[in-house]
């Protein structure tokens, strides 16, 4: 399937790897909904985005995914302001891992969970929706432990077996709506930087740097390329896609 003239709503766009997902869908051509809790970031983003592509192709509304009421006003958005909706990414998550890892519990699953029923309500057939494809973030700490982060891990992992017990579901798949999952190793973006050069919130950052010496920081272009993979071959369903510095692409 081709992404042009396609409406995709993202979440946690603001920055870092969401922001390099929805720029690799508007250079192919799609139109896509910017959303984050970061209001300021978001309208940096917008007009740094509007000023490269068509600026009709292109909005930002601030959305909190753990809001059920903000996760309904950018689905709407998305419907009037661009036409419809195609693609959701499921991409906001955070690292919280010390005294805030409810936090992490509330944003990385909860609202991932409130985000991926609503992308299914809205992209089912028989529901009015045209059929599409959803994109849930996981990660590779989702599917090999480690001793760094054991609620962003689990956080994870519990997105993976969501997401493909949605995606197994007949009600899903006979309306035109297929579930795939990324889980990359790790990207140069702020929540790497936080955690693993200040040691915010890390259990054993030094286990972590170690990881990281092994496994290697990929750019977040690198991921956005196996995102564009999942959403454009029709074959991809249930798909769980890693990709990593050191070991490149391959499916679970
Ligand atoms: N950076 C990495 O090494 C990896 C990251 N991931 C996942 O990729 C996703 C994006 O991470 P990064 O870009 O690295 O992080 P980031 O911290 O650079 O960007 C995350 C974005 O999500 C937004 N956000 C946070 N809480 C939110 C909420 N409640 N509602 C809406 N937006 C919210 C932030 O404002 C920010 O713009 C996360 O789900 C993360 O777990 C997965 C594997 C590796
Ligand atoms: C979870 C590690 C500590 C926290 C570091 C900060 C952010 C990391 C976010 C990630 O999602 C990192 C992704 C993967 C790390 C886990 C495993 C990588 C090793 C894979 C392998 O064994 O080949």
């Amino acid at each position: 399937m081709s992404v042009a003239h396609k409406v995709a709503l993202v979440t946690g766009a603001a920055q870092g790897i969401g922001r390099g997902l929805s720029e690799i869908l508007l250079k192919h051509g799609a139109k896509v909904l910017l959303t984050d809790v970061n209001q300021a970031a978001g309208d940096k983003t917008l007009a740094e985005l509007t000023a490269k592509y068509d600026q009709s192709r292109v909005a930002f509304v601030q959305c909190d995914i753990t809001k059920q009421e903000q996760l309904e006003t950018a689905f709407a958005t998305a419907k009037s302001q661009l036409g419809g909706i195609d693609i959701v990414v499921n991409n906001a998550g955070i690292g919280d891992e010390g005294d805030r890892w409810e936090n992490t519990v509330d944003v990385n699953l909860k609202g991932t969970v409130k985000a991926t029923k609503m992308a299914i309500d809205n992209l089912r057939k028989d529901r009015g929706g045209k059929g599409g494809v959803i994109v849930n973030m996981a990660s590779m700490a989702g599917l090999n432990p480690n001793p760094c982060g054991p609620v962003y891990c689990a956080t994870k992992a519990a997105i993976i077996m969501f997401s493909q017990c949605w995606g197994m579901n007949p009600d899903v798949t006979g309306n035109g709506v297929r579930i795939n999952i990324l889980a990359p190793a790790f990207v140069d973006t702020d929540l790497v930087k936080q955690q693993l050069q200040k040691g915010k919130d890390v259990i054993r950052p030094d286990i972590a740097a170690m990881m990281v010496e092994r496994v290697g920081i990929m750019p977040v272009e690198q991921v956005a390329e196996a995102l564009l993979e999942l959403v454009t071959d029709e074959s991809k369903h249930n798909a769980v896609l890693k990709i990593s510095a050191s070991t490149g692409k391959s499916y679970q």
